[in-house]
């Protein structure tokens, strides 16, 4: 693209912009004139002939090639064919004509143009003299210019000179003026000075003659008061000369009053130094005490030594005694840990015999229990003839309707078991009866071996039986005294004895509730209804139930607070279920594994603590709707309890050590879980509760009768869990 100054220097516009002086004429024949030069003569040639003479314009070519096809189309081709040709070669013939008439006007229009081009260059050639011809007056007239500035040249120095010759005159005029005028000035001036000095010269005589005038006022005046100041400065010094005259007065007088009272201060003082003086000598005849003093302690100081040395040397021999004693300590010690280990040999021998002994005992023992009466309702005659044994090593119970006279106790006998007519009178016997003044402690020494039995490998099962209110909780959980805490005390108390004999125990404990057959979880968080099923394991006679809280119990205090929760479960529970604490069997079970490091042996015991239900028959508790099934329920496990243990002394009557007997254990869930401490490798207790008051005679009786069912078993010899 072209930029407009390019562009413009050869537009139209800018040419009639362009004004027409003198200068842009001279520059455009310059140009052409310069263009001129640089072309060929030729060119100049061609430029000088008009263009019609030059051009030489040539006849259409299409006209020679028509007439030779005309007659080569003639010979060869159909006639049809040839009027059609014809036809064409009219239309052609006629646009050759229009062509050649085009040609015509174009080639008019060419030579117009040529002859306007040949004018424009013959304008061209005029211009191109005119700019010569401008040039060259340009130059003559610079020459004129150049004259006539000269000529100026001259004129104006001449003129300057003149110039500066009339200003000198001027000047030297105007300072010969000028001068004189000042002369004048300075003389005119020069007099007035003169008289103004005069006039000066006298001000000033007439002024040093006031001057003069006034110091000797003055002088007068100091003088005047320099008197009066002396006598002011008398009068004052009078003054003051009176005042320290006073003031010396006043010191006399105050040096007076000092002095009287440093007299009076000097004589207290030497009071007070008298004083001191006899202080002095108080205290010196002190000191002379306290030396007599320090002399007698010195003597005792060297009489403590005295003793002192004497004591370290007793020390030293008791050193030697306490070596010697510390030796036969080691002595001792040595000794115990032989015995300890003689004991730790001597163990499964202990272990044997004391099985022995309970197997004699029993392993189904049944001992009573009379529960004290805290009402004034009527008792039964309740006898126990000062516990003595019968010939089949019992202790019997004499129990009769018969009204007694409330004496609060039991031990008299009333020799109704010798009268056979009464039919109100019953004598049942037991393994041990204990009267209603019996303390738990007492019932638990009677136990206390069976948990040893526990801890030796052997299944250990305690039952409470009874109706309800004769005892039975207050037996099994009495918190601090129950059978339940102080087995566990006693368990923890062999388990560090046992320590010693190389033993090493774990303790699992579990607590449910048998409740209208179905068993739950008392020690569980959440309350949801878990299933749990009874599990056996025949060959190791172990019981498990699904999903039940297993704790395992590191002491005697968590054993308590696992005991407290599972109370408070159940009363939570009884509380929903209108009291069904009294209806439901509580099992706690603790499973005592124990392993000897340095026999190798390994013992696993479970001791099941039962609370059962209470066991009052549905006639006397008569019961109706959830009363009366919970009291079937209740009936059913207890009578199954019954049949299991009776089967099991079928078993044992027929001398038969390979169970052949059926035993129901499946015939109710309590049974079902006791199955391994009821038969085979177990030991049975129970306690019978029975209350003494008259209104319960017939359920004491009932209680009575199936306990001695009971007692009258006897389960086959047992073997411990041991490997
Ligand atoms: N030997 C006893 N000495 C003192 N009080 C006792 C004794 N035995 C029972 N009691 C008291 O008698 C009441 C009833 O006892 P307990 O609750 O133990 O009976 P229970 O047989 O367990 O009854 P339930 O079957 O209803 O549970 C309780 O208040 C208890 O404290």
């Amino acid at each position: 693209m072209s930029t407009p100054s390019e562009f413009d220097e050869f537009s139209p516009t800018s040419r009639v912009e362009t004004p027409p002086n003198i200068l842009g004429n001279v520059n455009s024949s310059i140009l052409n004139s310069s263009i001129g030069l640089a072309r060929t003569s030729s060119e100049r040639d061609k430029e000088a002939t008009p263009p019609n003479k030059r051009m030489k314009i040539s006849e259409p070519e299409e006209e020679r090639p028509l007439s030779t096809s005309r007659t080569h189309y003639s010979t060869n081709i159909h006639t049809t064919e040839r009027y059609h040709n014809n036809q064409t070669l009219e239309s052609k013939r006629r646009h050759r004509s229009e062509l050649n008439s085009k040609i015509s006007t174009l080639k008019t229009k060419i030579q117009e143009e040529e002859l306007q081009n040949y004018q424009f260059s013959q304008k061209l050639m005029q211009l191109r003299k005119q700019l010569a011809m401008t040039k060259d007056q340009i130059a003559e007239l610079g020459d004129c210019e150049e004259m006539s500035l000269k000529s100026l040249k001259t004129k104006y120095e001449i003129q300057t000179k003149e110039l500066k010759l009339k200003h000198e005159h001027k000047l030297n005029a105007l300072k010969e003026e000028t001068s004189t005028k000042a002369k004048e000035i300075i003389d005119e001036n020069n007099s007035k000075f003169v008289i103004q000095r005069m006039e000066l010269v006298s001000v000033k005589e007439d002024l040093i003659k006031q001057i003069k005038l006034q110091q000797q006022e003055l002088r007068s005046k100091l003088i005047k008061l320099k008197e009066d100041h002396s006598k002011t400065l008398n009068q004052r010094k009078l003054a003051v000369e009176e005042s320290i005259e006073q003031l010396k007065n006043e010191i006399k007088q105050i040096d007076e009053e000092t002095n009287v009272k440093l007299n009076v201060d000097i004589i207290s003082e030497q009071e007070k130094l008298k004083s001191l003086t006899t202080e002095n000598t108080r205290l010196d005849s002190i000191y002379k005490q306290l030396q007599v003093k320090h002399s007698n302690k010195e003597s005792e100081i060297t009489l403590l030594l005295d003793t002192i040395e004497s004591k370290q040397k007793t020390i030293q021999t008791m050193k030697l005694s306490f070596e010697v004693k510390s030796q036969e300590v080691k002595n001792y010690l040595q000794q115990t840990e032989e015995i300890h280990a003689r004991l730790a040999l001597e163990e499964p021998k202990r272990r044997l015999l004391h099985n022995k002994l309970q197997e004699i005992k029993g392993n189904i023992r049944v001992y009573c229990r009379v529960r004290p009466s805290s009402t004034d309702e009527k008792l039964a005659s309740l006898d126990i003839p000062d516990g003595e044994l019968n010939d089949v090593a019992k202790q019997e119970l004499v129990i009769s309707k018969e009204d007694q006279d409330h004496t609060g106790t039991y031990s008299n006998s009333y020799g109704l078991v010798n009268n056979p007519s009464n039919a109100n009178c019953y004598k049942f016997s037991f393994d041990k009866i204990f009267p209603s003044d019996s303390s738990n402690e007492n019932i638990f020494e009677e136990l206390s071996q069976l948990i040893q039995s526990s801890l030796d490998g052997f299944n250990v099962c305690v039952f409470a039986y009874g109706q309800t209110g004769s005892g039975k909780t207050y037996t099994m959980s009495n918190p601090g005294n129950g059978m339940i805490p102080l087995s566990l005390n006693k368990i923890f108390e062999d388990i560090t004895e046992l320590e010693s004999k190389g033993w090493k125990y774990s303790v699992e404990g579990q607590v449910i509730e048998i409740y209208n057959e179905n068993i739950v979880d008392l020690l569980a968080t959440n309350t949801g209804a878990a299933k749990h099923e009874i599990k056996h394991d025949d060959n190791e006679c172990k019981t498990t139930i699904t999903n039940t809280t297993t704790i395992s119990i590191e002491s005697q205090s968590q054993a308590e607070s696992i005991l407290e929760r599972a109370i408070k479960n159940r009363s939570t529970a009884s509380t929903k279920a209108n009291d069904r604490s009294s209806r439901s069997h509580s099992v706690f079970i603790l499973r005592l594994r124990g392993e000897n490091v340095s026999n190798g042996l390994k013992s696993e015991g479970t001791l099941n603590l039962v609370d059962l239900a209470g066991s009052e028959r549905l006639a006397t508790s008569q019961a109706k709707g959830d009363r009366l099934k919970e009291t079937q329920a209740i009936n059913k496990s207890l009578s199954c309890l019954g049949d299991v243990i009776f089967a099991l002394s079928q078993q044992q009557s027929s001398h038969s050590s390979i169970s052949t007997q059926h035993i129901p254990y499946r015939n109710s869930k309590l049974t079902y879980l006791l199955k391994h401490s009821l038969g085979g490798n177990s030991k049975t207790l129970m306690f019978v509760n029975i209350s003494p008051l008259q209104k319960n005679f017939n359920e004491t009786v009932n209680s009575l009768r199936f306990a001695t069912k009971v007692n009258s078993t006897k389960l086959p010899t047992s073997k411990p869990n041991s490997k």
